[in-house]
């Protein structure tokens, strides 16, 4: 069996996800941060789309996610929305928006809701930002935590090495993951860190627990869209699977394009009015 029993036409909902894991469906998921590529996942089955801060990397070419701005993710989301009939659409606060203010969070929150029609929001943080997300939780916006490595908190770690090695790191983990889920959030994505411990969370809590570089024990997967298509050469970590090569399929397509164009190949007869 190759596509989900879930992927049918019925839009997928956090109540969705809930049932996936009762079920032990797994969970795909990918990122989008346009209208094109969104329709393209949503056609193929994927059963959830991240609006990932990661656009500040791999639209924008920022170094880190921490400049991407509430409006850029805006922009991002609604384009995405636009292109989807099925699959969940996850938006994450962008770097600053959700960091112990309660009160702005949740008017970030707000914005992104009603300016995107997003389905839900993904917050990096645990304890630190628990009032920050109850207050979210709270009006009704379903909320999605991020544990483990926290792009956004790069600058407090100095690199994106493997989280949660340690004992105290691990236990902090756990607790945090306990508390979101006592918080509400519907769902955890674990980024990069060892695959027993994302086991044994995935185990313990019943929301259902989205893995990126965090082994094969959690419900789900999560992988940024242009390293899965093999768009972005420069990055490889053991975490990401290349399904394609669209960097070679786009570098001779256009090589090709510009042979054409230098020859007066293109356009011909067939191709002018
Ligand atoms: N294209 C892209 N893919 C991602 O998965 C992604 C982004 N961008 N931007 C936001 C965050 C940053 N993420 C990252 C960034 C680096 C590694 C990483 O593993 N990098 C290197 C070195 C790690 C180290 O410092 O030890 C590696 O080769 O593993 C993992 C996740 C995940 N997210
Ligand atoms: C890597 C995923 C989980 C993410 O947060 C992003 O793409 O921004
Ligand atoms: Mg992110």
């Amino acid at each position: 069996m190759s596509a989900s029993t879930e992927s049918d036409k019925r839009k997928v909902t956090v109540q969705t996800f809930q049932k996936m894991k009762e079920r032990g469906e797994k969970i795909s998921m990918l990122t989008a941060y346009d209208y094109t590529m969104a329709s393209i996942l949503d056609q193929a089955g994927l059963d959830a789309i991240l609006v990932g801060d990661s656009a500040s990397n791999v639209m924008a070419g920022n170094k880190t996610t921490l400049p991407l701005t509430l409006d850029e993710i805006i922009f991002y989301g609604k384009s995405v929305v636009n292109g989807v009939k099925r699959a969940l659409v996850v938006v994450d606060m962008p770097f600053g928006t959700c960091s112990g203010n309660p009160n702005k969070s949740l008017k970030s929150a707000i914005r992104i809701m009603k300016e995107t029609g997003a389905d839900s929001l993904k917050i990096e943080g645990g304890e630190e930002i628990a009032a920050d997300m109850q207050k979210i939780i709270n009006a009704g916006i379903p909320v999605m935590g991020h544990l483990g490595l926290m792009p956004q908190s790069i600058n407090k770690y100095g690199g994106y090495g493997v989280r949660a090695k340690a004992d105290a790191e691990a236990e902090k983990l756990k607790k945090d993951a306990l508390l979101l889920q006592e918080l509400g959030c519907y769902s955890i994505t674990l980024e990069k860190i060892p695959a027993s411990l994302a086991q044994e969370v995935a185990t313990t809590l019943h929301v259902p627990v989205i893995g990126i570089g965090a082994g094969a024990g959690a419900d789900g997967q999560v992988l940024v869209v242009h390293d899965m298509l093999g768009m972005n050469k420069g990055f490889n970590p053991r975490f990401v699977r290349q399904y394609a090569d669209l960097h070679t399929v786009i570098n001779s397509a256009v090589r090709q394009y510009v042979d054409d164009v230098k020859t007066s190949d293109f356009p011909n007869i067939q191709e002018s009015y």
